[in-house]
């Protein structure tokens, strides 16, 4: 049986010292460090620079971008269990591959559970904030270890009931409003949920409502992720149609891949977003609620074993995401796929 807080190590991956430096200040325990390179033939060095013997390790990646970082990732954790830790965890402030939930064209990989296998093969516990749960219930139907899914909207919320006057909360497609109403309904504010359709990966079309009867209030676009930005762009375009003055947008994740948040800038009074991904637009710092889990997990990690549950056999994973959209019948959106 482990203590709370006994003997654990805060260990970031690159990029990710400072958010891994909050921790362990909130949580009172040990920031440790890691050296990673490249071998002229492109293959990955590390070596873990602090102790870890005995301790529970906490390995902080937030995942955006992950094909550049995860074999890394892999190492730090097989090396920290091989140096003798009694527990890995992966401290995942955004979760990656979680989009990619069926296969919505015949022969495509399923790779929010192929990433999981992989993930749930290094590691002991994962601790991560709003993962795009859209069509799973919850990461238990993806992850064999124990899992913390911990939410920032009222982060969010208190973030802009302390810097927007009479908010309008919006959330660009149906899927957005279990967090527009969390937020709504911590600041007692409005708030409404547009209409989407997604032609492709940088091909949204977005529909307003008529919110005529909100018309002298600020809106404030709230979303889980920006990834190619278009989503917003196009929430963004629409607004002033109906009179509105440029929104704030307030998300969980900002990825802004590909110059996007340039784009969206202009269209925008103001682009916040939680330091789950680290970005200039960070105004929301998590660390707090992530120690919390890690604290409150830490009591009843005592036998992390008995948590964990054998993989799913492959052919069922991949059966179950075919069958649900069969060759004849694919989502609208994969024509425009690029
Ligand atoms: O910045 P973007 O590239 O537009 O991506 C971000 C959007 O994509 C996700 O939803 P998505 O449309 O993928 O719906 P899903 O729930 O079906 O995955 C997410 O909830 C955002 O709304």
């Amino acid at each position: 049986m482990t203590r709370a807080g006994a003997g654990r190590l805060i260990l970031p991956l690159p990029g990710n010292e400072t958010f891994a430096r909050q921790l362990a200040d909130a949580g009172g325990w040990e920031a440790g460090a890691l050296e990673t390179r490249r071998f002229p033939d492109g293959e990955t060095y590390l070596r873990i620079l602090s102790d870890v013997k005995d301790k529970a390790v906490d390995l902080v990646a937030t995942l955006a971008r992950p094909d550049d970082g995860f074999l890394r990732l892999i190492f730090a954790a097989d090396a920290a269990r091989s140096l003798g830790a009694r527990e890995v965890n992966l401290i995942a402030p955004y979760l990656s591959y979680m989009r990619q939930d069926r296969r919505f064209q015949p022969g495509e990989a399923v790779t929010s559970k192929s990433f999981a296998r992989l993930v749930s093969s290094s590691f002991d516990r994962l601790i991560t904030v709003d993962p795009h749960l859209h069509r799973y219930p919850a990461l238990s139907a993806l992850y064999t270890i124990p899992t913390n899914t911990l939410h920032a909207a009222p982060l969010l919320a208190d973030w802009i009931a302390a810097n927007v006057d009479s908010p309008l909360i919006i959330g660009p497609d149906e899927e957005s409003e279990q967090w527009v109403s969390a937020i709504a309904a911590r600041i007692g504010a409005p708030h409404a949920v547009l209409r989407k359709v997604r032609h492709g990966d940088r091909d949204v079309d977005i529909a307003l409502p008529d919110l005529s009867e909100w018309r002298g209030c600020q809106p404030v676009l709230a979303d889980d992720i920006a990834s190619s930005g278009h989503t917003l762009i196009e929430a963004a375009r629409q607004l002033p149609l109906q009179g509105f003055a440029r929104p704030v947008v307030a998300v969980v994740h900002g990825i802004f891949a590909e110059e996007s948040f340039q784009r969206l800038a202009p269209l925008c009074d103001r682009i916040v977003s939680s330091d789950a991904v680290p970005h200039d637009s960070n105004a929301v710092g998590l660390a707090s609620i992530i120690a919390e889990a890690i604290a409150s997990a830490a009591g009843d990690d005592g036998d992390l074993v008995r948590h964990r549950r054998p993989p799913e056999p492959l052919d069922e994973i991949e059966q179950a995401g075919f069958d649900s959209f069969p060759a004849s019948d694919p989502p609208p959106w994969t024509g425009g796929v690029t």
